[in-house]
């Protein structure tokens, strides 16, 4: 079976300027395990270190106190996090056991019997991007403009990248970026979308269909990776591939070749290029045979690690005064952000990341007085608020209109406001319009009973 390599985009990007800079960041963990001599690991951006007994670790310790792979070290704001990993015999500091603490170099501590010194944190410079944009990113901060130089290199070469990140960090965004800032640019840019797809309907979603291959297949249709050609595939959630999938993907993008449901002798050739894009660790995923090696080295020429919002120095302040930028344009009111909204935003950890921020800034838009946004305004990370229900409807509905989030916002934060004020009166205050307003709002959304109140 010979591999082919996607087509060399020898074109030039349209945009996104590859200018560079240097700076520095933290970038080598020494180490030394108790009784042996120190070590020194390499970090790439935000990378973590995971070590134990098994070869599953990063670093293997043969004590047969440590577990397989019992703690992880991360360079993080102000030190070095240590992480249990769920651990047989516990990870101990100051003989307290601990599941998460940020140490400083000269730091001890213990993971089972196995005495553990971080002795230094080392800095190394990189390369990063001139611009805070790249493409359709957006980053002040140096661990994205790390990634914006890297974008710009990778995005015209022959390579498939993997995409790396949280929940809601950019990893599609990126993508985008990638396809556009190469020479597929006005090619087709395809999203499959492995976590959404139906098992059943999978194969024929995938790899296209004849007429008659079965029961309503009324016509030829061609699939993804057909649809895909002279362009880009963005294969979304690859972790949650299954393993009979795997194994035709595998097959497919060896050889760059697809067969139709019902159409097995006739290979078409594809000229795609894959990015694909993981909040899993699928590496781990690999060492603990839940995805298959083969596979990982097909679509693993190149990756990119989006960083966590919590790990963008000022970002998430920049961004969001990008988002209330964007909505002034729209819609000609200009919202300010008040300084304990932006202290909050620094201090807050974001598990949703841009996506929740992108959010939090549009609803607290809605809901602010006098067009500036105070903390309150926020409602961050209070998983009983309406603000929290209102980020999950709209995931789900994956709705990012202006008019869709109105109602949204109504129909979640309204019923809210009536069962905490009681009267009509009394929420229409607190919503600063008239009585007159708020019914016609509620019977808009079919709140009848609420109105009569
Ligand atoms: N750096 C950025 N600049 C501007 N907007 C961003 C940035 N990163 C993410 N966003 C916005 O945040 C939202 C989430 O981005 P995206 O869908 O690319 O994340 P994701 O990592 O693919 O999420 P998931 O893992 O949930 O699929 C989108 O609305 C996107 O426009």
């Amino acid at each position: 079976m010979s591999a082919k390599p996607p087509k060399a985009d020898l074109t030039e990007p349209t945009t996104g300027s590859n200018k560079t800079k240097t700076a520095r960041r933290p970038g080598q963990l020494r180490v030394r395990l108790f009784d042996q001599e120190s070590a020194e690991f390499p970090l790439a951006n935000g990378s973590t270190i995971t070590f134990g007994r098994s070869r599953a670790a990063n670093v293997v310790i043969s004590d047969q106190s440590v577990s397989k792979v019992h703690f992880s070290l991360r360079v993080v704001d102000g030190g070095v996090e240590l992480e249990d990993l769920g651990s047989k015999n516990g990870t101990w500091y100051a003989s307290r056991r601990v599941r998460r603490l940020v140490l400083v170099p000269g730091d001890k501590f213990w993971a089972g019997e196995c005495g553990v010194e971080l002795l230094e944190v080392g800095e190394v410079d990189v390369e990063i991007a001139a611009d805070t944009e790249c493409g359709l990113l957006f980053g002040e901060s140096v661990a994205m403009r790390e990634l914006f130089a890297m974008i710009a290199k990778l995005a015209p070469a022959p390579l498939d990248v993997l995409v790396q990140g949280e929940t809601g960090t950019g990893k599609e965004l990126t993508a985008r970026t990638l396809h556009d800032l190469s020479g597929r640019r006005d090619q087709p840019f395809v999203v499959l979308d492995c976590s959404t797809l139906p098992s059943t309907l999978a194969d024929a979603a995938i790899f296209g269909f004849r007429r008659g291959a079965f029961t309503g297949a009324d016509h030829d249709q061609p699939g993804l990776f057909e649809q895909a050609d002279g362009g880009t595939l963005f294969i979304d959630e690859i972790g949650e591939l299954s393993a009979d999938l795997q194994l035709k993907f595998l097959r497919a993008l060896d050889r760059r070749q697809v067969a139709r449901l019902g159409d097995a002798g006739k290979l078409r050739t594809v000229d795609i290029r894959v990015v694909a894009a993981t909040n899993r660790d699928l590496s781990a995923d690999v060492r603990a045979g839940r995805f298959r090696e083969d596979l990982f080295h097909r679509v693993v020429h190149a990756s990119l690690r989006l960083p966590p919002l919590r790990e963008r120095g000022m970002d998430m302040v920049a961004l969001a005064k990008g988002f209330l930028a964007a909505l002034a344009e729209k819609h000609g009111e200009r919202i300010t952000l008040a300084d304990d909204a932006k202290t909050l935003m620094v201090t807050y950890d974001w598990p949703g990341n841009v996506r929740e921020l992108k959010h939090a800034i549009r609803r607290a838009a809605f809901v602010c007085r006098d067009r500036v946004i105070r903390s309150e305004d926020l409602l961050l990370g209070r998983p009983d608020g309406w603000g929290y229900k209102l980020a999950k409807a709209l995931d789900d509905a994956k709705s990012h209109e202006y008019e869709d989030l109105h109602t949204l916002v109504d129909s979640i934060y309204l019923p809210t406001v009536l069962s905490e004020c009681q009267t009509i009166s009394a929420s229409a205050r607190r919503l600063g319009i008239t009585r007159g307003r708020l019914r016609a709002k509620l019977k808009a959304l079919g709140l009848h009973d609420a109105s009569d109140r």
